[in-house]
């Protein structure tokens, strides 16, 4: 079998390959029509994040069975192409963190003592002493945005450093951040109380542009942001107005919207007061020994044995339980990815309950797909099929799962409930023939949907006209409606609304919804 190193990665990676082995080339710098051209011939990819595995270059791709990211993030690869034509995606989510924290801080002191900008005009052949003037960490308040692996080494850094370290998450239950002798507060707390903000979140819907004009001007005028995170986190404009008019002293970006990033892309090139690296948060030899070891021997564990571990799209079952729970497996993956999509507050506790038919199968894999979907709108790739109990476990989530032969209404019931430290939701969710997962309770809404791709959950009063007017304002936008289904409560005036859309709906037309009569709330959703 061959495979393609795509990517510049350490040759411990191309070694372990080759020692099971597998056939390897390493051609890093292919053009798309070159890595098009000659993708047919490889049965396994590997690649950091040059290297765009696009729906075209997966079509081309006649072999290819598994895809290989050295690190973190998959923005890079077209999971549902790859999904498509059955080829596994999978990554090393653990080996750059403590590589990462690090320029975190090292990104702090740079902007600290003016380091870059002092190396840059003595290059010039100047003397400046006098407008490099910095100040000491000691003492001075970090705020962390997202504590989870990385966050939470940055805080264990800074400490050592003598600094008081807050962070906020939504996510992140108050005990396990008490652990880290860090404090968790509110957003607003964050950037009023710190000297240095930094970021550590990945970017999803809810972190897309966080971090904007409101949050800088909370922040102290003398305050520094850091972000080493991804790019869209930040909203680069508003940051670029916040250093011009003195709202916070000074910024480092490691991560940008658009990569590579230039002067013409990114004004923020242009400013003394800002610092950068091109994506380097990864970049140590260390880093790169992990996360190329890691994924070569999983990219080498698939080719030779089928085993699959830390695969994205992909659960880690021999092929008989997947015969047998494949379905249901679709169903726990999307249950959990509602669940936290219509949560408020930190998840604490998950009951699974299998019920019917169900109760009699190896279950297991179906609570780590919960699992999986139930993080997934909140960590992006850093989860898996093979993790997702593992970062249940670190943030003390408890997992309670229990059977029942009986099942009322229907011949298999997955029902599930999550308490967060704000409040609960049930969902009930069954499949319908071989292979039909349909969401058929919400909390104390019965209804019959099929819970994929965009939605709009409408929570309405059950009087004539809502739904004409909601239709009225999706097809102003543009927005068509493939499916709808109503939810009613037994004996109330409430009614749920749940569209499936052809795209995804925007903050604003979220908003035009929610104004619409008799709508008490609306969220816009992006199940699995
Ligand atoms: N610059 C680089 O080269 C580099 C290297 C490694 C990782 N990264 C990126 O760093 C980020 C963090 O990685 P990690 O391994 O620590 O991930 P992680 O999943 O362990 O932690 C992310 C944390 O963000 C929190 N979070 C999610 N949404 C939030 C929100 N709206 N507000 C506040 N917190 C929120 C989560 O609860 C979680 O605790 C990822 O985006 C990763 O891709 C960048
Ligand atoms: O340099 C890289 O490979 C990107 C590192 C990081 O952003 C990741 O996603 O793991």
């Amino acid at each position: 079998m061959k495979v393609l190193i795509s990517d510049s990665m350490s040759p411990l990676g191309e070694k372990i390959l080759t020692d099971a082995g597998l056939e390897v080339d390493v051609k890093t710098g292919l053009t798309p029509d070159e890595l098009k051209e000659v993708i047919g011939e490889y049965d396994g990819l590997v690649v950091r994040s040059a290297t765009k595995a696009t729906a075209e270059i997966i079509d081309a791709a006649e072999n290819l069975k598994v895809i290989g990211r050295a690190g973190i993030g998959l923005d890079n690869v077209d999971i549902p192409a790859a999904s498509q034509k059955g080829i596994v995606v999978m990554n090393a989510p653990d080996g750059n963190a403590t590589t990462a924290a690090e320029h975190a801080i090292g990104m702090m002191m740079s902007l600290s003592r003016n380091i870059p900008q002092a190396t840059a005009s003595m290059k010039e052949g100047k003397w400046e002493k006098k407008s490099f003037m910095g100040r000491e960490l000691t003492g001075k308040t970090l705020g962390i945005f997202g504590i989870g692996r990385i966050g939470a080494i940055a805080a264990n850094r800074a400490q050592g450093l003598k600094m008081k370290v807050i962070a906020y998450d939504p996510h992140m239950p108050k005990e396990m951040v008490d652990k880290l002798g860090v404090e968790l507060v509110s957003v607003e707390e964050l950037a009023k109380r710190a000297d240095y903000i930094t970021v550590h979140v990945p970017l999803t819907k809810e972190t897309a542009n966080a971090l904007s004009t409101e949050f800088f001007t909370n922040m102290k005028k003398d305050a520094m942001f850091i972000d080493c995170a991804r790019g869209g986190v930040c909203d680069e404009e508003a940051l670029y107005k916040a250093l011009v008019d003195g709202e916070i002293a000074g910024a480092a970006l490691d991560v940008f919207a658009q990569e590579p990033t230039t002067k013409e892309n990114c004004p923020l090139l242009g400013l003394k007061n800002f610092i950068c690296t091109p994506h380097l948060g990864a970049s140590t030899t260390e880093a790169q020994e992990n996360v190329a070891t890691a994924i070569a021997a999983q990219v080498a564990e698939y080719l030779t044995k089928g085993v699959v571990v830390n695969a994205v799209n992909v659960p880690s079952v021999s092929d008989d339980v997947l015969a047998q729970v494949g379905p249901y497996i679709n169903l726990g993956e999307m249950l959990g990815s509602l669940h936290m999509q219509i949560a408020k507050g930190g998840v604490e506790e998950v009951s699974i309950e299998y019920s019917g038919e169900l109760a009699e199968l190896n279950t297991s894999p179906v609570t780590v797909a919960f699992l999986k979907g139930l993080f997934t709108p909140i960590l992006k790739d850093a989860v898996n099929y093979v993790n997702a109990p593992v970062i249940a476990r670190d943030r003390g989530i408890r997992v309670i799962e229990s059977r029942s032969d009986s099942s009322s209404d229907f011949v298999n019931v997955l029902r599930i409930k999550v308490v967060t430290n704000e409040g609960e939701n049930v969902l009930v969710g069954t499949v319908f023939g071989k292979n039909e997962p349909r969401l058929v309770r919400l909390n104390t809404f019965r209804l019959e949907a099929q819970a994929a791709g965009p939605m709009l959950l409408v929570y309405n009063n059950d009087v004539p006209g809502v739904i004409g007017a909601l239709g009225t304002i999706l097809g102003k936008n543009g927005v068509n409606i493939s499916r709808m289904t109503v939810g009613r409560e037994d004996a109330s005036s409430q009614n749920i609304i749940l569209c499936s859309t052809d795209s995804v709906i925007s903050k604003e037309l979220l908003e035009e919804v929610k104004q619409l009569d008799n709508i008490d709330d609306a969220l816009a959703l992006e199940l699995v």
